[in-house]
């Protein structure tokens, strides 16, 4: 045989040859021979043979037990598997008496179950430290006096939905809340007069001490809801002992850009400067922490006790890790735009950051889309949370006038410029492909249009310089990717035009929800076109339709596949598109496509 054979062979897997085959020989039959055999033995060997048979005729009991058992597994394997025949054809039987729908939800429901069990924020070490309510504030007598009944009429009157259990009674006036003068006084005069209906629950809720998952439409002032009860909570500790260098946060928001954590920051920065200008309230010092800024510009911050500190995830655990900071005094722990954090893959980042909490904390979540699947994991995450939604999560802000025209790719660009005469400025214009963005900023500024751009790949002195002057007024437009559409608050965006409109319809709400802010109205012009996925085209006819927007025809003629089903269209639970399902949710696809190739890079890494 050649080396070659012999490896072949080598690898060949081991065949039973005829020669090797052994037949079966029934018991019985083996019993008869091996008696006869014992017979023909016996003349020659008397007492030998009588101990040889005992011996037979106990290897023969225990073969016929063998057998008898063998018997009986087969018999119990049998009967099992008509059992399980009949479960099958009853289920089969019960499957066909459901309708599609009925089934496709069921398939729905197995999808979540399986993709919420890996998504869980809190260690149970932590969740097991037991329920105690942080502050001490209450609400006036009043207030406390109100049955049950007329608080859920307050809540319907703001369509505000809650879940939970002692849920704070909802409060109409910032007054009532017990906010400090001084700062009541500059609320008022930037036209904060009256809480939005986030903040008239959710304040309450956060004042109580309690944690919560909140969600409201862009624009509605979230920002407030969640900074307001952190800036008092410093303060009634500041007040009792005052924070020495070395001490505190003893809160902290986190926030999943840049952009949102630099406008947090400067949002917190005003509200307690208001206070301790006063002279009435003690000085609360806030740390900004995000990559792109150097701390030691903050090291005036760092050589005292800070109050609260605003983040980015990987700036912040940096901080952590380096032990430049510590939570042993944190309780309260804020995620802004909380479903973004974990789409952008900072989970592990979350939890790894929970994990430097040494005591109870108060844990809060806020977003405008707050799909259900990122509702169940906070839920099982958060201890005896209060949920307080204003629309349904995901919805429109129905200040937003919504036109989506039908654009040829070749048209988009002259016809953006048409549109640009729609509205005075200021106006962003959102692309999610940051090539296409900067050839938009391009075309405009040939154009002779003051315009900006701002994307991820853009250096943090561009992005800043970029919101700078937008906001300022000196730009008339931004060109944005996505970066610039979550929480980012500019000043009476009069338009939004969604150059190309993104696969996931949480994105265009987002994106959308730039204007038609704190109660104004705004227009949001997108642009569609046969590069349009019509699973997408079919999200946004049902977003329009829910907004009481106008449908345009060619958004009409497209059929809901589901409809034919029956049953009631629910949102996706993975990103509340209305249009489809869990099972062909866009947004599930794409993370599922990035952790595979995660791993796969993860495998490269640590390859041979
Ligand atoms: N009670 C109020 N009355 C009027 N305007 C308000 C009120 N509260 C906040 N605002 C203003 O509304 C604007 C939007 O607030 P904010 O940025 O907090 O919205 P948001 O709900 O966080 O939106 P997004 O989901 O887009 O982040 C801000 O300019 C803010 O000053």
């Amino acid at each position: 045989m050649s080396e070659a054979d012999a490896t072949t062979a080598a690898k060949r897997p081991r065949v039973q040859h005829d020669d090797d085959y052994e037949p079966y020989i029934p018991v019985a039959q083996r019993r008869q021979t091996k008696l006869a055999k014992l017979s023909a033995w016996g003349s020659s060997n008397g007492r030998d043979n009588a101990k040889e048979a005992r011996a037979m005729e106990e290897e023969q009991e225990d073969e016929e037990q063998e057998e008898e058992r063998r018997r009986e597994k087969v018999r119990r394997g049998r009967a099992l598997l008509v059992e399980a025949q009949e479960v099958h054809s009853k289920k089969a039987s019960e499957d066909a008496k459901k309708t599609e729908a009925e089934k496709a939800e069921e398939v729905d429901a197995q999808i979540l179950a399986a993709i919420a069990s890996r998504k869980k924020l809190a260690s149970d070490r932590e969740l097991a430290k037991g329920i105690r309510f942080l502050h001490r504030w209450v609400p006036p007598r009043y207030i406390r006096a109100r049955s049950e009944e007329k608080n859920q009429k307050i809540r319907e009157t703001y369509h505000i939905i809650v879940d939970g259990e002692d849920i704070p009674p909802p409060i109409e006036s910032f007054e009532d809340m017990k906010i400090p003068q001084p700062l009541l006084k500059f609320l008022t005069s930037k036209r904060i007069i009256d809480p939005t209906p986030i903040q008239l629950q959710g304040i309450p809720v956060a004042f109580s001490g309690r944690d919560m998952i909140g969600i409201a439409f862009t624009g509605s002032g979230k920002t407030l809801a969640f900074c307001l009860p952190l800036i008092m909570l410093a303060l009634e500790d500041e007040s009792k002992l005052p924070f020495v260098r070395g001490e505190g946060p003893m809160g902290v928001i986190l926030c999943p850009s840049r952009e949102l954590a630099s406008q947090t920051y400067e949002n917190v920065l005003q509200w307690t400067e208001v206070l301790s200008n006063s002279g009435s309230y003690p000085r609360l010092n806030t740390l900004l922490c995000m990559g792109g800024i150097s701390m030691g510009e903050q090291s005036h911050v760092l050589g005292k006790g800070i109050h609260i500190v605003v983040a980015t995830p990987g700036r912040l655990i940096d901080m952590l890790e380096k032990r430049k900071i510590n939570f042993d005094s944190c309780k309260y722990f804020c995620m802004d735009e909380a479903d973004r954090m974990v789409d952008l893959g900072f989970e592990d980042d979350v939890r790894n950051i929970m994990s430097f909490f040494k005591r109870q904390r108060q844990t809060l979540l806020f977003s405008a889309t707050m799909p259900r699947k990122i509702q169940d994991f906070a839920q099982q995450s958060l201890i005896r949370p209060v949920l307080v939604n204003v629309g349904r999560a995901g919805a429109a802000n129905l200040d937003v006038l919504q036109v989506v025209e039908y654009v040829k790719q070749e048209a988009k660009m002259v016809y953006l410029l048409e549109c640009l005469q729609k509205t005075a400025p200021p106006v962003i214009v959102f692309s999610d492909n940051k090539n296409e963005v900067d050839d938009i900023q391009e075309y405009l500024l040939l154009k002779g249009v003051e315009a900006v751009a701002i994307h991820g790949s853009k250096t943090q002195e561009e992005r800043q310089y970029a919101i700078k002057s937008f906001k300022s007024g000196a730009k008339d437009v931004m060109v944005a990717s996505g970066v610039a559409s979550k929480g980012l608050d500019f000043n009476d965006i009069q338009h939004v035009i969604i150059f190309s409109m993104p696969k996931e319809i949480e994105d265009y709400v987002h994106q959308i929800g730039r204007t038609g802010r704190s109660g104004k109205t705004g227009i949001a012009t997108t642009f569609v076109n046969m590069n349009t996925p019509e699973q997408t085209l079919l999200d946004l006819k049902y977003l329009l339709m829910e907004a009481g927007q106008k449908v345009p025809p060619f958004l009409q003629t497209i059929e809901d596949p589901r409809a034919a089903q029956g049953g009631s269209l629910k949102g996706c639970p993975v990103c509340g598109g209305l249009g489809h399902g869990i099972s062909n949710c866009p947004k599930l696809e794409d993370t599922q496509r990035r952790q595979m190739a995660s791993h796969r890079t993860s495998d490269d890494k640590g390859g041979y």
